[in-house]
């Protein structure tokens, strides 16, 4: 079912008690402050999880996601953590494939259709993300580079296996950057995308199919990215650390 999202990816931030504080911010203002049916996916390091959930609401529009986890159940993976081990510890979501995992970790498309497997295996929603670099921006097909990063880490699920992810479009060059895309580039790409899964799936589960946007979005542009058509809201780094501007970005959904 397509919904408004609204992710907070902290990334490699916060010591325990900053996360603390912050969480106790967040979930404050988005229950104080927010009327709209917007879902919050608060997404801290894996080691703060724990501590997390037990600052969410277990019922509410909030919830609780990791960034990243291995396609392994168990085993000698030192300093992973699997799927099946969020979801014993409260996590409703995980970010998937993000730009920094695929640069710095080496994950690939095949690595990820595994991570997706096993993450809805255990019941929770992949948040996959996809995008491209500047350099495909400028000199290449980069929306046949996209699509194609969703044929080969999704296309072998079922319609009803696909219904359950949500789609992250995080153009690199506008991660950490302040570059962000336009309102009219973002909707552009996640229109195309859209058909992409069309062509796939059919236009009923395109329609119902979550995208979100990330790239520098922030308190000040959000509410424009948010009005286009095919963005249904947004996987969010910085402006996720400080609640007052993570709390706007919400309420802009
Ligand atoms: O990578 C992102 C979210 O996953 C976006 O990061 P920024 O919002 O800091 O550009």
């Amino acid at each position: 079912m397509r919904k408004k999202i609204v992710a907070g990816n902290w990334k490699m931030n916060k010591t325990l008690d900053e996360a603390k504080a912050l969480l106790s911010e967040v979930i404050h203002m988005v229950q104080d402050e927010v009327t709209s049916d917007v879902t919050v996916v608060l997404c801290p390091p894996s080691i703060y999880l724990t501590t997390a959930r037990q600052y969410i609401p277990t019922e509410g529009r909030i919830k609780l996601g990791a960034q990243n986890c291995h396609e392994k159940k168990e085993g000698a993976y030192t300093g992973e953590a699997s799927a099946h081990m969020l979801s014993s510890v409260g996590a409703e979501y995980v970010i998937l494939g993000h730009s920094e995992r695929r640069q710095y970790f080496g994950e690939t498309n095949a690595t990820l259709a595994d991570k997706v497997n096993v993450v809805l295996e255990n019941g929770l929603t992949p948040i996959f993300c996809c995008g491209e670099s500047r350099e495909l921006r400028e000199n290449g097909d980069y929306v046949g580079y996209v699509k194609g990063q969703l044929t080969d880490s999704l296309f072998h699920l079922s319609a009803e296996e696909f219904g359950k992810v949500v789609i992250a479009y995080e153009p690199i060059w506008a991660i950490g950057t302040g570059l962000t895309a336009s309102s009219g580039q973002a909707q552009d790409m996640h229109f195309e995308l859209r058909q992409h899964i069309a062509s796939k799936y059919g236009d009923e589960v395109a329609q119902d199919t979550t995208i979100l946007y990330g790239g520098s979005a922030n308190a000040a542009n959000a509410a424009e990215l948010f009005s286009q058509p095919d963005v249904d809201g947004g996987l969010i780094g910085g402006a996720s650390l400080k609640s007052r501007d993570f709390t706007t970005v919400v309420k802009a959904a």
